[in-house]
């Protein structure tokens, strides 16, 4: 191969595609589909990553430069990654390097660095003057300029090459001088790449020689040598785990460093240094667990998927099984078989549930074989887990979103967990959803997916019952009860307006307070969940329930403080705030509001003495506080979790027998298609972690709006009717899984200029809709087709100083609108060349902000 087509590291669009360079006869053994390379670009040097290998006369390509530099000696990326990220830049109007850099650890974003080495000439002699006069005091004005510029290239040539940094470090007022010895080619500069972070060396001991010559030696040290000779002798036992870690020779031994050092002085020792795994995990026991016998129920779905594992099929399996069915147990099992046929398994789990919990479940299966990656990991032990993977010694990697992206090379099996959450879908750029992803991969790579829930999402329930869609249509497999045979929990519905209308205005229903209490009086445990998402946000009648929403788009209307007015995010309809209820006439109209440390007040008020562990983004930003608060919770030193979403997932505790929901609505009310399916996905998920085991569980969910088809539904724990409710509504106003959307934002400094964008953008999207044949509302288009909502502001109209507003794309069948969507981004940008303007494309939106 002579040329290698290189994706480079530079972020403008007009670099979104393949750039040739020749590959040096000394890197052709390294260099493979997947490398990282650095490259000369313009003036600089930049990070790249090559994408495809050719055969070519180079004399024939005027001006093709070299590879400079081969960064890794295993690609970091392997051909199907590479090809998957040509695959999300399409998918997701992304450019290919944003989709290339988020399959990589931190720790590899290369940087360019600045090199210095010595040049061909020769640094100034020295100073006959200066040396007359070593006291430097005389003739002010006449400095040993020759002295400081030796000193200079000293250092250098000792290090050989140094970076810019540690020159200007060692030389703090040398600056000139150093730009003085550029010039005359004294020093020579070039450019490299560099790391974010290195692998991490460790100071390690080892013998020189074999034991039998190591014994001689330790019996010629004279007596006075008694420490050394207690270390030699303890390294000659020790040989066979040798390279051994300095530290731990130094604490063994309780001897100094002088001591080893004075060994290896002598020629006997040598310290050397390894690497190691940052591992986040280390010193701490798994308890390991055997294959459980599997229920009947468990047993069927397993065949069926083992099936697809056994042939190497690329299948899609969408497991619908109820809180508790034993999802995991059939999880562990079919990694097993992966494993054993010496492929490769992903578990793809949400931030929010990966628990100690739930790692230790695979870990007390799997070992040391797997590997770990969320974001609560340093960079360091992020990247070393990663490089595990690479490097083959891990075969199962449990992780969030990005976790899809662990770079196995022969991938068998991915699991999401929980598939539902939209936690799933990234929403930065390249803002890909990982399902997606981990469908394609397995595709290209002949591998299995499994997709877990207990609340399948609409879009994969939808796509496994009409298998319409010839890229995902998932086989569906249920299990509709519990592996350890128990009932799932009962769950009653408070009604908070008659709570109210009686006198109770406190956070707790009368019955929830009961509840609470008798669970303290015999020594059980509570799990309180405060739905916090949407909360401030929506306006409701505390008499009625009634809440604000809009006439043309069904969701509610978002509270708008400094107009004092409520909006809709979707379509822009706006409105005064009411002084009093619309429906009941009640002054008790409110914004919606409540914390948890109100909550965790109160309930310390109403049962004196209780013990409340509280769960939210604030107790749980501190590194291991999450496993700390959990530990405490199972170790029974409180009777009640109380938290957000946080608890409402993957926790299995057995002395858990009620869940309380304080409000179950508020969800319901936010600008967004979603918030049934949402509503009712969570506490379906709440109302399963109670009574998992011997105990039975209850459920109380309080709620202003007990009718709600998504709060009644998931009190009977009845899929089925939910989703049908569900989606005669998402067909009859055109939301997915009946059409697709791309949210497409704008923004600018300037509000006007920010308006005017959009609105030619929503013009220039239609215009070329209608040229071909697409555009049209989705009421009336039978088949393929697009229509457009917008321009508005957007839900965060102003962010960061930058007015925002949106356009949204609804469409469906096999059009492209998705280049179409992008097509009128560029166009836009390369007319207007205004730095400021930002257009930002979100495939299959998750948040409408
Ligand atoms: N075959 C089995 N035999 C005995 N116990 C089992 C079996 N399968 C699962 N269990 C136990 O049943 C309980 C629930 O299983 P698991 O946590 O795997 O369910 P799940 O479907 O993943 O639940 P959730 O969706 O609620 O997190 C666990 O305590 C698990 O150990
Ligand atoms: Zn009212
Ligand atoms: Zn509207």
């Amino acid at each position: 191969m002579d040329i290698a087509k290189v994706i480079v590291d530079v972020p403008v669009r007009s670099t979104d595609r393949t750039f040739d360079y020749s590959i040096p006869e000394s890197f052709k053994v390294w260099i493979e589909v997947g490398s990282r390379v650095a490259v000369p670009f313009g003036h600089r040097t930049v990070q790249g990553f090559v994408v495809s290998l050719e055969y070519g006369d180079i004399r024939a390509i005027k001006g093709i430069k070299p590879i400079q530099e081969v960064l890794d000696l295993v690609p970091p990326l392997s051909p199907e990654l590479v090809e998957l990220a040509d695959w999300m830049s399409e998918r997701y109007a992304c450019r290919r390097i944003s989709a290339l850099q988020a399959m990589l650890p931190t720790a590899l974003k290369g940087k360019a660095e600045r090199l210095i080495s010595l040049g061909d000439t020769e640094p100034e002699p020295a100073n006959e003057e200066g040396t007359l006069f070593p006291d430097e005091e005389w003739f002010p004005g006449f400095p040993d300029t020759g002295r400081e510029e030796r000193e200079i290239a000293d250092f250098v040539r000792r290090g050989g090459e140094v970076s810019m940094k540690q020159l200007t470090r060692a030389f703090p007022d040398g600056a000139e001088t150093i730009k003085f010895m550029l010039r005359r080619g004294v020093l020579r500069e070039s450019q490299s790449i560099k790391d974010k972070m290195g692998k991490k060396k460790l100071k390690a001991v080892d013998l020189t020689m074999e034991p039998e010559s190591a014994r001689e030696a330790l019996s010629k040290l004279p007596a006075r040598s008694a420490r050394q000779k207690e270390v030699l002798s303890f390294l000659i036992d020790m040989e066979a785990v040798l390279p051994m870690p300095l530290k731990d020779v130094l604490s063994a031994l309780q001897v100094t460093a002088g001591t080893v050092k004075g060994l290896e002085d002598k020629g006997l020792i040598e310290i050397t240094e390894v690497e190691v795994y940052r591992d986040p995990y280390r010193g701490r026991d798994f308890k390991p667990s055997d294959p459980l016998p599997l229920t009947s129920e468990q047993q069927t779905v397993f065949g069926r998927i083992v099936g697809a594992v056994d042939r190497q099929r690329h299948e899609v399996f969408l497991l619908h099984g109820v809180t508790g069915s034993g999802k995991t147990e059939i999880y562990l099992q079919c990694i097993q078989r992966c494993v054993d046929q010496g492929r490769q398994a992903v578990v793809l789990v949400p931030e929010i549930s990966l628990t100690p919990q739930m790692v230790e479940r695979f870990k007390g299966r799997f070992g040391s074989g797997v590997a770990v990656m969320h974001s609560r990991l340093s960079t360091g032990e992020r990247y070393d887990e990663w490089r595990k993977i690479r490097e083959g010694k891990a075969s199962v990697a449990v992780g969030a979103r990005s976790a899809v992206f662990a770079p196995f090379s022969n991938l068998g099996l991915i699991i999401m967990d929980e598939e539902h959450e939209t936690s799933y879908k990234q929403e930065e750029n390249p803002r890909y959803h990982a399902r997606d992803v981990a469908v394609r991969r397995a595709m290209l790579g002949d591998a299995a997916v499994i997709l877990g829930s207990a609340t399948p999402s609409l879009e994969s329930y939808y796509a496994a019952r009409s298998q319409s869609d010839e890229n995902f249509s998932p086989v569906l497999l249920e299990m509709p009860s519990r592996a350890l045979g128990n009932q799932l929990p009962t769950v009653q519905i408070v009604d908070m307006r008659e709570e109210l209308k009686e006198g109770n205005r406190s956070m707790f229903s009368r019955g929830l307070h009961s509840a609470i209490q008798s669970r303290l009086e015999r020594g059980e445990q509570t799990v309180l969940l405060l739905n916090r998402r949407g909360f401030s946000t929506f306006v409701m009648c505390r008499s009625c329930g009634y809440v604000a929403g809009c006439p043309e788009c069904d969701i509610s209307l978002t509270y708008h403080s400094r107009s004092n007015n409520l909006r809709c995010h979707y379509c822009g309809h706006a409105e005064p705030a009411p002084e009093t209820c619309p429906e009941c006439g009640s002054e008790h109209i409110r914004f919606f509001g409540t914390g948890t440390q109100r909550v965790e007040e109160e309930l310390g008020k109403l049962f004196p003495g209780i013990r409340v562990i509280r769960m939210d983004v604030d107790t749980t930003t501190e590194k291991g506080s999450h496993e700390k608060l959990l530990g405490q919770f199972r170790d029974k030193k409180a009777d009640v979790l109380l938290g957000t979403q946080m608890v409402a997932k993957g926790l299995d505790f057995p002395d858990v027998t009620l869940v309380g929901v304080i409000t179950a609505d508020s969800a319901l009310n936010l600008p967004d298609f979603r918030a049934a399916e949402k509503t009712f996905q969570l506490l379906t998920q709440v109302a399963g972690r109670a009574g998992r085991h011997k105990l039975p569980g209850e459920v109380l969910v309080q709620s202003y709006t007990p009718d709600h088809y998504s709060i009644i539904h998931a009190s009977r724990h009845d899929y089925a009717s939910f989703i049908k409710e569900e989606l005669k509504h998402r067909k009859a106003l055109h939301y997915p899984p009946y059409c697709r959307l791309i949210l497409v934002t704008l923004s600018h400094e300037q509000m006007p200029v920010a308006l005017r964008m959009a609105e030619n953008y929503a013009m220039n999207i239609q215009g070329k809709a209608r040229q071909r044949r697409w555009f049209g509302s989705l009421d009336k288009l039978t088949a393929d087709g697009l229509d457009l909502l917008g321009p508005v502001a957007s839900p965060l109209p102003r962010l960061k100083g930058r007015y925002r507003f949106q356009c949204m794309v609804k469409w469906r069948g096999a059009i492209d609108a998705i280049g179409l969507a992008r097509e009128v981004a560029e166009e836009l940008e390369d007319s207007l060349r205004d730095p400021v303007l930002q257009i930002s494309i979100d495939v299959d939106p998750q948040m409408l902000m």
